[in-house]
């Protein structure tokens, strides 16, 4: 099996970024959503991006923002990949000249991937999330992992309910490209918790070399 990436989402502080990249993480999300207890704003985003080292990578998450509020962070803040969390169509997702990550909700019934890389031919990944359409990501809920999960020609990435106790059970069942967490290494909310981090960190690495 190959090496698994992790992503840590939600991370709302320059210490918290250091402590994601110090972990070993390959990527941190920085959430823009509307209502999020996670939002940061575009000068937080813009520190976080600057405290983190070279080849972390930096993932601005939006649900359903205006494509001027998107056109506006990306201006500000040195970003590596959108990843998109709302009923955006391909076209919106397209138009903003960076590799992009589309979110699947999988509380929603009958969920066929095969049909997501159809509508979505230029994502570069697909984020499986536990969420139902129009409800946010981030909730600390798992998606019922007997649903059939076809294969695609682009890397998944597993999400929703993960921690450092499940993550390695959810690289056997799935065999993802990368895994990402938010509740499950948290403190408190919106907090990062260093130990919880490494422990995850951890555990992906040591089942992706299983
Ligand atoms: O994290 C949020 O607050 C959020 C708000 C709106 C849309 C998506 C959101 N997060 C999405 C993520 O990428 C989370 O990392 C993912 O849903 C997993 O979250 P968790 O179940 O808490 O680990």
């Amino acid at each position: 099996m190959n090496r698994v990436r992790t992503k840590i989402c939600g991370v709302t502080s320059p210490a918290d970024a250091r402590a994601a990249a110090a972990a070993g993480a390959d990527a941190v999300g920085l959430v823009f959503a509307e209502r999020s207890t996670r939002r940061v704003t575009t000068e937080c985003a813009a520190e976080i991006a600057a405290a983190l080292p070279p080849f972390v990578s930096r993932v601005a998450l939006f649900m359903d923002n205006d494509a001027r509020e998107i056109a506006d962070v990306l201006d500000a803040v040195p970003l590596d990949f959108l990843q998109f969390h709302g009923a955006e169509p391909a076209s919106f997702c397209n138009g903003f000249d960076r590799p992009y990550i589309k979110a699947v909700p999988m509380g929603e019934p009958g969920v066929r991937l095969t049909d997501w890389a159809e509508r979505y031919p230029r994502a570069s990944a697909f984020l499986l999330d536990a969420n139902r359409v129009g409800e946010a990501g981030g909730q600390g809920q798992a998606f019922d992992w007997r649903i059939a999960v076809e294969a695609i020609d682009r890397p998944i990435v597993i999400a929703g309910g993960l921690d450092p106790d499940n993550v390695g059970a959810a690289i056997a069942r799935f065999s993802p490209y990368a895994v990402d967490v938010s509740s499950g290494v948290e403190s408190a909310p919106g907090r990062k918790c260093s130990e919880r981090m490494r422990a995850f960190v951890n555990a992906a690495t040591e089942m992706g070399k299983a």
